[in-house]
């Protein structure tokens, strides 16, 4: 039987607080559960920790990864994939044996991470995106092979105060890299080429700017709170005869849906070639 894990008891330590290790302490804190002194963050660069110490007063500081996992319940690896096997070399003996690892590398699987620590461990992988910095994340969720339900559902609750959260079989975390993880990226792409189009058509680009971002906001929010299906939803913005099928037909003629689905293709296939060749010793 098994009891579940309190985020409340936990003793986290995040090795690498960048972009989504700092997303991750804002939704920690947030959520109230947890003190500040509960969180170790580390970072390479000292001027950038006093900057994450400023934002979130209270929680530990420090370059030094010995000092910030010795007593973690749950060590975050949030270092890019290429900084992952060093980390884990000088961390793993000093990780607490009942530890449960939390990854959020792209391409590393658990069981290289395992074999890194060189002993089973509870490990579960998280592939994230930066939206949780503003707590509309979309991140999956995969347990590694000593991980246990109690340990899926803690992260669960670390993830879901930055977003929604998918638990998916880990041989699908390299699609939700190409589609979720790297998504937001097309996104701002998008909102980009917008404004760009609002501005040649005479709108100032402060204007154009705004219309375009709200508009993405808009339809995502529209998809998620009716739950109709997206292309009902774009017929309804298609008058006979008028402006926006105009549009669209010319967007299927350059091949909108083929691009994004060979992008995700792309995406995926690189993020399945990370992690060949973080396997390799
Ligand atoms: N940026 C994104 O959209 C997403 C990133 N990821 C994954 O998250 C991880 C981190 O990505 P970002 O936050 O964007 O990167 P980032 O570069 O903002 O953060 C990485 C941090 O690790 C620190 N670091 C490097 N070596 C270190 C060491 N030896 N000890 C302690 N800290 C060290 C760096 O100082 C930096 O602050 C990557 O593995 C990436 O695959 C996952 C999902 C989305
Ligand atoms: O580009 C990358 O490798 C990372 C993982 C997903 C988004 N950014």
């Amino acid at each position: 039987m098994s009891t579940a894990l309190q985020l409340a008891n936990q003793t986290i330590a995040i090795i690498g607080a960048g972009n989504i290790g700092r997303a991750l302490i804002g939704g920690l804190l947030r959520g109230h559960e947890l003190a500040p002194e509960q969180i170790r963050a580390t970072r390479r660069n000292p001027a950038a920790l006093e900057a994450l110490q400023e934002e979130f007063p209270g929680i530990q500081t420090t370059t030094n990864n010995l000092l910030a996992v010795r007593d973690a319940t749950l060590v975050v690896l949030a270092v890019k994939p290429q900084n992952a096997r060093e980390v884990i070399e000088e961390i793993r003996a000093h990780v607490q044996p009942e530890a449960l690892i939390l990854s959020v590398l792209a391409g590393l699987t658990t069981a290289t991470i395992e074999r890194l620590f060189g002993r089973p461990l509870p490990i579960v992988r998280a592939m994230p995106n930066t939206p949780a910095l503003v707590d509309e994340g979309a991140t999956a969720l995969a347990a590694g092979a000593h991980a246990r339900p109690e340990h899926l559902e803690l992260c669960r609750q670390i993830f879901e105060a930055v977003g929604k959260v998918e638990i998916v079989p880990e041989y699908l975390m390299d699609a939700v890299t190409g589609l979720s993880g790297s998504g937001p990226a097309y996104v701002f792409m998008f909102i980009e080429a917008l404004t760009d189009a609002g501005v040649k058509q005479g709108l100032p680009r402060p204007v154009a700017f705004r219309l375009a971002a709200q508009t993405v906001y808009g339809a995502a929010k529209l998809v998620l709170e009716t739950g109709r299906h997206p292309a009902i939803l774009r017929d309804e913005v298609t008058t006979p005869g008028g402006t926006a099928i105009a549009a669209v037909a010319e967007l299927e003629a350059h091949g909108l849906r083929t691009m994004l689905i060979n992008a995700v293709a792309t995406a995926t296939r690189r993020s399945q070639e990370l992690s060949q060749l973080n396997n390799h010793d």
